[in-house]
């Protein structure tokens, strides 16, 4: 490589690392493994060895990742927040280790273990047994100041008692956010329309990063230690580090050791390699630390890293397997995400059978065809992923994979928004999952709270035609006798392609016979998969004779079924029987097996054709005719689903309005609005104008409410709710106020408080009756001048004349005496 190839190389290198750095660090966001990462990192740092004349202090290879944000104060490190060397490979390991022992001069040294957390790096800064600052990385020397949010983190301790804590000292750890706590927020964000945070990682940095820390203190942030620092604080190990951590309190994980050995060391790497999956949080690899502070001044550091420590990597685990189908499942927003079908594999501790495939880009950028055998690899991230094609495994005469057009749950065409990635099913309002996404938001814990509709319930009433929207569930009562004997599920039926409907030939064999088990029968018919029907029938009868119970009479309807399964003329399908001919045999010459087929054509459940049929029937047909259904709504179970509906209806407005699943209106911004409207007409009524003027109301939100309100559907929707009985107006006695004496009044608060937190100023001031606007306008009374106030917020608040007052002013307004 000539030198002039070198640098262009160099400076390719550079700008392809600092944008991902900045994707990584600032967006939250990747476009490459993290092992694609390091690759061209550790690609730049050998051709600048190499070609030492082209080393700049600014190149990526000199700095740590991160920057600082501008939305926050920051602050400068006392001891410079730097980055780790890293290895995915032994060897490297091991030349590490010759590194440190020539160093040294000795071997005589020890290795303390902990695994490598994958999360946001947070330095603690204690004084007096107080916790007076967090602060992020940023750019090693120099970062974010988040100790609000950090204070929301429940197991940070914020003052620290005991003996001999040192006056001032810092501490440094890990912010995660538990893996179970990540997928809990992402079902959430599901179900009221939010887009799904990528990983766990990701969000707990973007979390630390939030304005308002009372949304971070919802998300079940944890926190794991692993650095003391100080000037006196009389140890001189690592170990005794650590253990003077956990003895004050601060959460520690576990999992660390001391090693005597790099051998040792390795045996540990081999020993988290797939146990630390069980762990509550990602983690990504093992750092390796020299035990002895003395050691370790005598090592230094290099501009980035310390040559005290290193992080061994764990590659991803990759394996083959074959694409055997592609499932598309649609969400309940109606996006839709294909998964593939995988040949089971075993990967990463378990056997991976399904892999995500994302979107339409994803499968386009992978190039798959057809039963093609595809690499997956489980690295960080909970579910697999499909990273390339074995092309020489690629079978003879197979076509690449064409992307559904269709919505698979409704048929309706799909739809790509320009920019998103995702296709959906544009069908809101009728396609089964979407329905079904929106009833079980509404009927949340926290929006309209009726336990006793889950899921399979809910799915259940949806799929039989019962309720299609939140009003139909408060019609229900008037239909409590249909659903006496509804089946839950529709797992033992099938349609044929020309609309015949079929029942499994357990739930058929068991409904025609006396004194044979169910489970008997589900044996028999497992041993029997796949075989022509008579042949079953004949070997069924067999089966009678030998089980010896009632046989005469359970022969004789057997041949009854299969005298009228040769009269019908109807269509076969293996391992099942047609509808309308058991419940010919069942009930006999009631009803015409002609009149059976055709009911049948429309229905999809044998409750349902009986309740089209309304026959008087004898107690022991009813009895066999139960026995043909899957599970069925009982007495107990409609009367506690009907009483949990009624209760619904005193639900307070904000929950109503929480509910009904407006884009962008969680929890919050549905208390936030129906105290400030009071009405859903108001609310209905609103300008941009008002709406933006509104503490946490931005432009997306007021897009999704005139949105929403512009629909004719939904305003009917609304219509009906109400004249159900559900509160569409905020119960006044709802807030209790502590005084009346900002009634309003419409004020802003700008800089720093000295009595008042953020949200503590605004939740004061609605307290006393006055109404929080969160930028400078012409409707604003007054500001609450805090220290530092923006000059150009200032400037603005001049120029409309705006009162300032200072915050002494305004607590005297309040009689409150400082
Ligand atoms: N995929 C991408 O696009 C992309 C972009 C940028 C960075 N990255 C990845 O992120 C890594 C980040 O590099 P980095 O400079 O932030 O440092 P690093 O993550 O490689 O190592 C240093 C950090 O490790 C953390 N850490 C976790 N457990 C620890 C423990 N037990 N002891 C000490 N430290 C511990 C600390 O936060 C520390 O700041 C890169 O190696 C790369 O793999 C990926
Ligand atoms: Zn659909």
């Amino acid at each position: 490589m000539t030198p002039q190839q070198a640098k262009e190389k160099i400076d390719r290198l550079r700008q392809t690392i600092n944008y991902h750095n900045h994707l990584y660090y600032q967006e939250d966001r990747t476009e490459i493994s993290d092992f694609e990462f390091d690759q061209l990192l550790e690609e730049l740092i050998r051709l600048e060895k190499e070609f030492p004349e082209f080393l700049e202090e600014d190149s990526p290879s000199q700095r740590v990742g991160g920057t600082i944000t501008k939305e926050f104060e920051t602050a400068l490190h006392e001891y410079r927040m730097l980055s780790l060397g890293n290895t995915y490979s032994e060897e490297e390991l091991l030349a590490f280790d010759e590194r440190v022992v020539k160093g040294l001069g000795h071997r005589n040294f020890e290795y303390f273990c902990e695994l490598k957390f994958d999360g946001v790096a947070i330095s603690l800064v204690y004084e007096n047994g107080k916790l007076i600052r967090a602060v992020t990385r940023g750019d090693g020397t120099r970062g974010d100041v988040v100790t609000e949010n950090v204070k929301t983190i429940r197991n940070i301790p914020i003052h620290i008692k005991g003996k001999n804590i040192p006056q001032k000292f810092e501490i440094r750890g890990e912010i995660f956010l538990p893996i179970k706590e990540f997928e809990k927020i992402n079902a959430e964000r599901e179900l009221i329309g939010e887009p799904a945070l990528a990983n766990p990682r990701n969000a707990a940095s973007g979390t630390v990063k939030m304005q308002d820390s009372s949304i971070v203190a919802k998300r079940r942030l944890n926190c794991y230690f692993y650095q003391l620092l100080g000037e006196d604080i009389g140890v001189n190990h690592h170990d005794e580090a650590i253990h003077l951590l956990e003895k004050w309190g601060f959460n520690v994980s576990p999992t660390y050791t001391k090693c005597k050995s790099i051998k040792e060391v390795l045996k540990y790497i081999e020993n988290w390699k797939e146990k630390r999956f069980e762990l509550p949080l990602d983690t990504d690899g093992v750092v390796l630390k020299i035990n002895d502070y003395d050691q370790r001044e005598e090592l230094g550091f290099t501009a980035k890293i310390p040559r005290w420590a290193i992080a061994y990597k764990y590659k991803a685990e990759s394996a083959q397997s074959e694409l055997l189908s592609i499932t598309y499942q649609v969400g309940r927003t109606g996006a839709i995400t294909p998964v593939a079908n995988l040949s089971p594999v075993h990967l990463a501790g378990t056997t991976v059978k399904r892999a995500s495939l994302h979107n339409a880009n994803e499968i386009e950028r992978l190039g798959l065809y057809e039963g093609d055998t595809v690499m997956v690899e489980k690295g960080g991230e909970i579910i697999p992923k499909i990273t390339g094609v074995v092309m020489e495994k690629r079978k003879p005469g197979a076509g690449p994979v064409h992307y559904i057009e269709h919505c698979p749950e409704c048929e309706t065409p799909l739809e790509r928004k320009e920019g998103e990635a995702k296709h959906f099913c544009p069908n809101t309002k009728n396609c089964p999952p979407q329905i079904l996404g929106r009833i079980e938001h509404f009927v949340h814990k926290r929006a309209m709270d009726i336990d006793s509709l889950g899921t399979e319930r809910i799915k259940t009433l949806i799929d039989q035609g019962y309720i299609r929207n939140f009003a139909d569930l408060y019609e229900l009562e008037s239909k409590s006798d249909q659903l006496l004997g509804l089946e839950m599920s529709q797992d033992q039926y099938q349609k044929s392609d020309d609309g015949y409907l079929f029942i499994s030939l357990t739930k058929a064999f068991f409904s025609l016979t006396d004194g044979i088990s169910l489970t008997a029968i589900q044996k028999f018919t497992e041993r029997h998969l796949d075989q022509p029907l008579k042949a079953v029938i004949k070997a069924f009868e067999l089966f009678i004779r030998t089980s010896n119970k009632k046989v005469a009479q359970n022969i004789g309807t057997l041949l009854k079924l299969q005298e009228i399964l040769d009269k019908s003329h109807l269509p076969q399908m293996e391992d099942h029987l047609p509808v309308p001919v058991v419940l010919h045999v069942l009930i006999g010459n009631w009803v015409s097996l002609e009149k059976l087929v055709e009911v049948s054509l429309h229905e999809n459940t044998v409750h349902a054709i009986m309740i089209k049929l309304n026959l008087p029937l004898s107690r022991e047909q009813e009895d066999r005719i139960k026995r043909l259904k899957a599970n069925t709504f009982q007495e107990g179970v409609i009367s506690n689903m009907l009483e949990g509906i009624e209760a619904s209806k005193s639900q307070p407005f904000e929950k109503v309005l929480f509910a009904l699943g407006i884009r962008n209106i969680g929890e919050n911004t549905a208390q936030i609005l129906a105290r400030y409207f009071k009405n859903i007409e108001a609310l209905k009524n609103a300008t941009s104008e008002e709406l933006l003027n509104i503490n946490g109301v931005g432009d997306i939100l007021v897009h999704s409410i005139h949105e929403y309100f512009n629909d004719k559907e939904n305003l009917k929707l609304i219509d009906r709710l109400r004249t159900q009985g559900l509160n569409f107006v905020l119960m006044e006695e709802e807030r209790t106020l502590a005084s009346n004496k900002l009634t309003g009044l419409k004020i802003l608060a700008s800089g720093k408080l000295n009595h008042f937190k953020r949200d503590e100023i605004i939740d004061f001031i609605e307290a006393n009756g006055g109404q929080y606007l969160k930028s400078v306008s012409k409707a604003l009374d007054f500001i609450i001048e805090g220290e530092d106030m923006g000059p150009s917020k200032k400037e603005k608040a001049e120029k409309l004349g705006i009162k300032l007052i200072s915050e002494n002013e305004f607590l005297e307004m309040l009689d409150k005496k400082v």
